[in-house]
Parts: structure tokens; C-alpha cells; sequence
């Protein structure tokens, strides 16, 4: 039935490589491809040994912005990255051969960023194209570490580099990130490739072990796809050797009903719908890059999210809930060949809660009787001019409200200058530390009530809500309070609606419906 090619991608995280790289190999690359018997693709991040705030990627990114400055000191930053990277070859590789080599390559890299930031320095400035280059160096080299220790550990593996796929002249001739750009990366991917696939071709297999860095992006890769780049690259590599899954290999078993940190009681959930996987991310849990769902569901390839610590668990899965299997024209139709997890899946009313820190509320009271034409355009062409983004709004008629991100002293000193703008447009009203409150379920508008139990909750315990709205879409209902009443807001809602017993309540009408239509079928 279907179309099964055997090939599996799996991508790792720069803390899991900077973790745990021998569990990486042992317990994950080396079984599916010995046991498992699969054909294995490895995509990895930049290294981070401790938090992805003090990782390679950051690092290098701290180095430009000191070059920019000015500021000679990038060199004892690009010192630590070098220490770094030598001191675990030192560290994790034994064979002889295999160590001097990585710490040869280590270096003739970093030697080259060092080229690169020194002229940016005499140019007094550091193009996009240079902060692309800089930042490959962290793929680079931990991908040439997994590549040497896969060899060290009995797992044949070839380094690839993806960081020089793009011609130089790309950006003329394109200039954006749209479906014609990616359908051009997953070809040149698949070039790239072919090597390694003549290698399997041939029986020889090897496992690519392949940079996490796709090239320079027109427009930047930072600007044009942000941090998290790896999981888009993973995926259009995926797609490049039309394989069965994508693998997003984490420190978390899945995706969970809340953050298991802030919620002791979040549930794994089996699996969600690449629009929840979208709103949970944007919305606060970082679970996986927003772009890499499109590439992948368009082909039809599931994506996995398991755990680096817990290899043998089931992870959760990214899939439509209303798109056939690879290999399958048309989706299962229901209810005959539905399986029990479809039928667990259309149980529940939401899926998950999350929030976003580090929000503020803009509220601008016009000062006119009624809303102007050219109102709204007005307060977003000045949010648009400062760069920033809103994640939520409500309008009234003289009256416009607007959750913003507000995540660094930078976007602070930007919103601080708009609203000095935005105040020739009426009062202009600002609070600080807030967060949104999201509960996303793609079945949330088939049940009602849910949003009247969630505020219902936050009455009860006594938490004023700053601002409500309903996503267009409709598979999220956010709100916006204070932030430190964030965790009494999460525990509370998930306890009413999200909790296993609270479900079984809240969905027992529709349970039976469905149980009905299941013993129908059989
Ligand atoms: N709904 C959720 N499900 C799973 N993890 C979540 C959720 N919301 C927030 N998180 C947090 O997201 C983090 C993602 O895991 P991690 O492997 O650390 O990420 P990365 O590989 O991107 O560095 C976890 O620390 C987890 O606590
Ligand atoms: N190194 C990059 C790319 C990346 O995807 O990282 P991670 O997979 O660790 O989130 C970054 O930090 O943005």
C-alpha cells in the first residue's frame, strides 16, 4: 500500500548534541539502522553545551553584534567557541586519526569566521550574507563531531554540507522564501545528496550526517526563517528523499497537554494537527519551527517529536487530521477504516495550553468620535516602522487594544518610540508584564462553552483578564493577565478543561455519539 522508501530524517537539537552525542548513536542512530533497518539521514544544530542561549549559535551571533560595535572583544568570544569545540573532540573522540582530523577541521573553520569578522571590522559593519557565514560555523562543527564520533562508535557516516547550495547570485534572481525557492532547496538538497544515495545504491550504506544550515537565504537566514532554522532544513531534506518520517529529537517526550514544567498534570498527547503544532509554538511552547509543517505535510510525511533521554517512547505525532497516508489517494474514509486513535483524537475539546511571556498591551483611545478610515492603518504603519509584531488585537469603536511580544531591551526602546508616535493618534495606555494565554484544539469550535469555562476559571481564582480574542481561525481562544498569576492560570484551566477526568466530563456526550458509531462500523 504505501510507499515506503525506508528513509528516515532524523534531527537533533544543538543541546541534545551537546548533551547527550553517545546516546545519539548508540541508542538512537545506530538501532534504526542495524535494528530498525532503516535508512537513516542525521540533521543536526549548532552545539550548545548548557542552555541555547549560551550555544555556539548565540555566541557567533554575539561576535557580529560586537564587530558591529566595534567592539574588539568578538575575538575572546570566537576563543570560547574554539575551546569549546576542541575540548569535546579531546574529550569524546579516541581514535587518533579520527580526533586530529576534527580538530583540523575545527580549526580551519573557526579560522575562517575569524577572516570574516576582522575585514566586517575594517568595513565597519557585518552584511547578512557575513552573519550567515558566520553562523554556518556552528552546523559546521557539530555536524563534523556527530560525523567523527558515528564513525568512532561503528555507525559509517559522511559529513555533507549544505552551507553553499544557494548560488551566490540567488537573491537577484528570486528574492523571497516561496514554494518556487523550497522546491529549489529540496533539488539541490537531493544533489547533494546523491553521492551518499549511489553509496546505499551500491550496498555500502553510510548515514549523511548533514548541517542544519542550508546556505545563505535571500534576505538572511536569520531574517528570513529565524532561529530554529534546523527543523525547516530537516524537513525539506525529508522531502528531498521522500521519507517515510521526520524524527524532531528533543529533551521532552512530546508534545504535552501544557508545559510539563509549569503544569505537573500535562498529559502526552499521541498526536496533534500541524495547525496546533503552529498556534502551541507561536504561542509560547517551543515545540517545532512553524515552517517546517507546510514542507512536510505537503508531501505527506509525518513528523515525530521524541525524546533524546527516552528513545523507546512513542513521542507525538504531527499529522492532518483530514489528509490520506503517504502511499493513499484519498484520506480513510470514516468510520470503517478509522483506527481507535482517530477516534481518541475527535474526543477531546481542547488540545492544549500554553503561554507567552513577556507581553505588553497598547491601548489607544482615539481621539475622535468614531474610528477614522485610516485609523488602524496609521497605529500599523508605525508598528511596522519600529518592527514590531502584534500577536493580538481587539477593536471597539473608538478604542483599538494589542498584545506585542516584547522579548528584549531592543524591542522595548522600539515600542517606547511608537508610542511617543502612536499618542498623536489619541491617549495612548501601555502595561508591562503580562502573558497570553492560549488553549488550542482544532475540535474547540465544536464544543461549546469552552471559552465561557475557561474565563469562568480565571474569575474564580480571582485573575482580572486585560484582554480576550478569539483566533480566526477558531482553534484558539487567548487571553491576556498579568504574569504572575501565569502559572495559577495554566494549572487552573488545564485542571477544568484539560485533565483527564474534566474531559472524560466535558466530552462524555459526544463519547457516547462517537462509541455508538464505532460499533456501527465494526
Ligand atoms: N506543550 C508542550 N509540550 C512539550 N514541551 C513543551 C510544551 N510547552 C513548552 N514546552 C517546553 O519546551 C521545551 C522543548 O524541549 P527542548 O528539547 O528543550 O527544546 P529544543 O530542542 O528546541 O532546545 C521543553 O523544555 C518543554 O518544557
Ligand atoms: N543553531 C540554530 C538552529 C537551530 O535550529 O537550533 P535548535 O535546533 O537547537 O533549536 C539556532 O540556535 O537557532
Amino acid at each position: 500500500m504505501a510507499l515506503q522508501t525506508n528513509w528516515i530524517v532524523q534531527k537533533f537539537g544543538g543541546t541534545s548534541v551537546g548533551k547527550f552525542p553517545e546516546q545519539i548513536v548508540d541508542e538512537i542512530v545506530k538501532v534504526y539502522t542495524t535494528q530498525f533497518k532503516n535508512n537513516v539521514a542525521v540533521v543536526c544544530s549548532a552545539r550548545s553545551s548548557d542552555t541555547k542561549a549560551e550555544g555556539t549559535t548565540s555566541r557567533l551571533l554575539r561576535a557580529c553584534d560586537l564587530v558591529c560595535n566595534s567592539d574588539p572583544s568578538f575575538a575572546e568570544v570566537l576563543q570560547k567557541v574554539r575551546d569549546d569545540h576542541i575540548s569535546n573532540a579531546k574529550q569524546r573522540i579516541s581514535n587518533p586519526e579520527l580526533q586530529k582530523n576534527l580538530i583540523q577541521d575545527t580549526i580551519a573553520e573557526l579560522d575562517l569566521v575569524e577572516k570574516y569578522l576582522n575585514a566586517s571590522q575594517v568595513l565597519g559593519e557585518v552584511s547578512l550574507r557575513t552573519m550567515d557565514l558566520v553562523m554556518s560555523c556552528g552546523e559546521k562543527l557539530s555536524c563534523l563531531f556527530m560525523a567523527a564520533l558515528c564513525n568512532e562508535h561503528g555507525v559509517p557516516a559522511q559529513y555533507v554540507d549544505l552551507s553553499s547550495v544557494i548560488p551566490h547570485d540567488y537573491e537577484c534572481r528570486q528574492g523571497t522564501l516561496d514554494t518556487s525557492f523550497y522546491t529549489f532547496l529540496v533539488m539541490a538538497f537531493k544533489e547533494k545528496l546523491q553521492p551518499v544515495l549511489d553509496l546505499h545504491a551500491e550496498g555500502k550504506p553510510v548515514v549523511p550526517v548533514i548541517t542544519g544550515f542550508f546556505g545563505l537565504v535571500p534576505m538572511g537566514l536569520l531574517n528570513g526563517v529565524g532561529r530554529g532554522y534546523t527543523d525547516l532544513c530537516a524537513a525539506l531534506i525529508a522531502v528531498g528523499l521522500n521519507a517515510d518520517e521526520l524524527q524532531v529529537w528533543k529533551e521532552v517526550d512530546g508534545i504535552f497537554t501544557a508545559d510539563p514544567r509549569k503544569v505537573p498534570q500535562a498529559r502526552l498527547l499521541a498526536s496533534v494537527t500541524p495547525e496546533e503544532a503552529s498556534e502551541l509554538t507561536y504561542y509560547g511552547s517551543e515545540v517545532i519551527h512553524p515552517f517546517t509543517m507546510e514542507q512536510v505535510i505537503r508531501a505527506k510525511i509525518p513528523i515525530r517529536i521524541k525524546n533524546v533521554q527516552n528513545p523507546r517512547g512513542d513521542g507525538t505525532v504531527i499529522y492532518p487530521d483530514n489528509v490520506a497516508k503517504k502511499g493513499e489517494s484519498t484520506p480513510p474514509h470514516p468510520p470503517v477504516t478509522l483506527s481507535n486513535s482517530f477516534f481518541e483524537q475527535r474526543r477531546r475539546g481542547a488540545t492544549a495550553i500554553t503561554s507567552k511571556s513577556d507581553i505588553y498591551v497598547v491601548s489607544i483611545h482615539s481621539n475622535k468620535k468614531t474610528l477614522s478610515h485610516g485609523f488602524l492603518a496609521q497605529i500599523f504603519t508605525t508598528l511596522d516602522k519600529y518592527k514590531l509584531v502584534v500577536d493580538l488585537i481587539s477593536t471597539s469603536e473608538v478604542h483599538v487594544s494589542m498584545a506585542l511580544p516584547v522579548p528584549d531591551n531592543e524591542s522595548a526602546k522600539a515600542l517606547k518610540k511608537a508610542v511617543e508616535e502612536l499618542k498623536k493618534l489619541g491617549s495612548v495606555e501601555l502595561t508591562k508584564k503580562l502573558v497570553i494565554i492560549s488553549l488550542v484544539g482544532k475540535q474547540m469550535k465544536q464544543f461549546i462553552g469552552i471559552a465561557g469555562t475557561m474565563f469562568t476559571t480565571l474569575a474564580e481564582q480571582g485573575i482580572n483578564i486585560e484582554m480576550i480574542s478569539q483566533g480566526a481561525n477558531e482553534i484558539n481562544i487567548s487571553c491576556v493577565i498579568d504574569e504572575d498569576n501565569a502559572i495559577k492560570a495554566l494549572q487552573s484551566i488545564h485542571s477544568k478543561l484539560l485533565d483527564l477526568n474534566s474531559e472524560v466530563e466535558l466530552g462524555k456526550a459526544v463519547n457516547e455519539k462517537l462509541e455508538q458509531i464505532k460499533r456501527l462500523a465494526l
